[in-house]
């Protein structure tokens, strides 16, 4: 009877590890796990995904199992596919970041240690947060149109990852890249601008702590709608001191509206990106917010 106890006790946890994801080796994970997990507190159960999207079907199968923690193992794109499964259920979602720019993760200062991410499950509180979707595909950090999605598009093609490959096709790109103009709808209003790049922030940073939208908050029930507009080369630099500095917000190249909507009208489809990953949409682009929608373990 004791023993039976002890078992129906424990938390279960499934960790779901990208083996894709970031630059760091996952062959280690498995005797990580075992190693900072007490036993006798966690049943827990590692897989690894066998191709992208594999990571929704498992975490949908954990929520239906009543599962306590299902833990993303890799970057923004692993957390956005086990995140969106656990949206409105009890399970709450784990990151153990190991990816190229693990947004979510550092905005929410989840340790980039994996050791130290792992002691969460002993040491952590669970808090609830806000989601977004982008014509109904969630997002949980940031997603957005022009040059970002542009990058995230030509990062997706690369064949080595991390935070160097990041610098390396922004840099390339950056060069020719033409602005388009966007229509937005905004608390009824419309506006026309041409923009560099819109993003629509839940989370304030991109990743690698570039900051779009320092101030930010996953859980005012908002979205940070950040246009900024062309501007002169030789403000490049600038601009990217800015980005990494907390202070872009306070350029004159950038207008920031909170709003718990916006739609944007392109001329085009084209291509958007979602937590980092690309994908081509159609030209009227619409955004919300969904207030408190997952549970999260954090410090
Ligand atoms: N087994 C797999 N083989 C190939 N791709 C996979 C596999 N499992 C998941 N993926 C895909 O790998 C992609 C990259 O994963 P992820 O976003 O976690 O890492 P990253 O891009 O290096 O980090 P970040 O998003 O933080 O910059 C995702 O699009 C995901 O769907």
């Amino acid at each position: 009877m004791k023993a039976l106890h002890t078992v129906s006790s424990k938390k279960r946890v499934l960790f779901i590890v990208n083996p894709r994801s970031g630059t760091r080796s996952k062959t280690g994970i498995q005797e990580l796990i075992r190693a900072n997990v007490p036993a006798e507190y966690f049943d827990y159960q590692i897989e690894f995904t066998k191709a992208g999207g594999h990571a929704i079907e498992l975490s949908a199968k954990a929520a239906a199992e009543g599962i306590e923690y299902v833990v993303a193992v890799g970057g923004d794109g692993t957390m956005n596919e086990v995140a969106q499964s656990l949206l409105y259920t009890s399970s709450t979602l784990g990151i153990i970041p190991m990816g190229s720019g693990n947004g979510l993760a550092r905005d929410l200062n989840i340790p980039l240690a994996a050791m130290s991410a792992l002691r969460l499950l002993v040491e952590g509180k669970k808090i609830c947060i806000d989601s977004c979707t982008l014509n109904d595909r969630p997002f949980f950090c940031t997603a957005g149109v022009g040059f970002d999605a542009h990058i995230g598009q030509c990062f997706s093609m690369q064949k080595k990852r991390g935070f160097q490959t990041y610098v390396q096709t922004t840099l390339w790109e950056y060069a020719n890249y033409q602005p388009e103009t966007y229509r937005l709808q905004i608390d009824g209003k419309w506006i026309e601008k041409k923009a560099f790049l819109i993003s629509f922030a839940n989370a304030a940073q991109y990743g690698n702590n570039a900051y779009i939208a320092p101030k930010a908050s996953m859980q005012d029930g908002l979205i940070d709608v950040c246009l900024l507009r062309p501007f002169p080369a030789v403000q490049a630099i600038n601009m990217g001191v800015k980005l990494f500095n907390r202070t872009i917000d306070g350029s004159a190249y950038m207008h920031i509206w909170r709003a718990p909507s916006v739609r944007v009208e392109r001329k085009a489809p084209a291509p958007v990106h979602i937590d980092g990953e690309p994908c081509l949409m159609e030209e009227t682009l619409t955004v919300k917010v969904r207030p408190n929608s997952l549970n999260v373990l954090v410090p």
